[in-house]
């Protein structure tokens, strides 16, 4: 039980209701047909075994969608929209390794250490959090916010759950645009200065570009620009998720 309330909280799942807000997307749901639930087990049994994704391409598996971009893209505002519009689960990578901090474990102050310093989490520890969080969610359409982060990530998760993602949502914002941003974020995080700022934006060109590049060559990446307001990039964001089928 404590388990479910745990994995519901960590994953923001958004409200039945649409949302009301002026930047609601003016497309929305049209297309959202209701998808059969299968059996819970089934279900994760397919996502978490080794049978996921070796089905050949049965309809009911949850939809997956990794989003990407730098520090400061704006992946983490726009999810939040897309999980009220678009019924989707928003599972953050960032805020799974912040909580594992905040639970104050041994495995907290390795994670803690390393994001100081805006370098990779083992793959190992973020892909069992990301696992464990879609255990508990039972979602059928998913968002993972900032992963993969680099090779390691994406092959661990492929191997662990056994499938690719559908689609790689790719926030594409100026370096400038993101520092402004991050500096002015006011979260109390601990990488929100500008020493971890400038190494976080290294590690993004040396490590994240090469995932986009290789899930662009097997056309799987939709490239949003993300310059201008918060709603003015949900507008492309609508665009796209009204022109899936999940
Ligand atoms: N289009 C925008 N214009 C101006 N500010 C924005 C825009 N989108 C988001 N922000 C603000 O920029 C900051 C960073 O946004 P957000 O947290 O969504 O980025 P992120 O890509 O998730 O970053 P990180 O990788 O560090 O988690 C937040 O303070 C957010 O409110
Ligand atoms: N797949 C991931 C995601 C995040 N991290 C670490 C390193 C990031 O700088 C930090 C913050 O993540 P964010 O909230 O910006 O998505 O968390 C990681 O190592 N691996
Ligand atoms: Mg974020």
């Amino acid at each position: 039980m404590w388990r479910r309330r745990l994995g519901a909280f960590l994953l923001r799942s958004p409200p039945s209701s649409s949302s009301t807000a002026a930047s609601s997307c003016q497309h929305r749901r049209h297309h959202l047909l209701p998808r059969e639930e299968p059996p819970a087990l089934n279900r994760l049994a397919r996502l978490f075994t080794s049978q996921a994704g070796s089905d050949g391409g049965n309809s009911q598996k949850p939809f997956i969608a990794f989003v990407l971009g730098g520090p400061g893209s704006g992946k983490g505002t726009q999810c939040t929209k897309i999980a009220l519009d678009f019924g989707f689960a928003h599972l953050s990578a960032g805020d799974l390794l912040r909580h594992e901090i905040a639970s104050g474990s041994e495995k907290g102050e390795l994670i803690v250490d390393i994001i100081k310093e805006g370098r990779i989490v083992p793959s190992e520890i973020t892909v069992e959090l990301i696992r464990k969080a879609m255990e508990a969610s039972n979602a059928n359409k998913v968002l993972i916010d900032g992963f993969p982060r680099c090779e390691e990530n994406r092959i661990a998760f492929e191997r662990i759950v056994g499938r690719e993602p559908d689609i790689v949502v790719f926030f594409d914002c100026p370096e400038d645009e993101m520092v402004k941003r991050l500096l002015g974020r006011n979260q109390g995080r601990v990488d929100d200065n500008i020493e971890t700022i400038k190494k976080r934006l290294k590690v993004f060109e040396s490590l994240n570009i090469p995932v986009i590049d290789y899930y662009s060559s097997r056309g799987k990446v939709r490239k949003i620009n993300a310059t201008g307001t918060a709603d003015e990039i949900f507008e492309a964001v609508c665009k796209l998720f009204s022109s899936l089928r999940f």
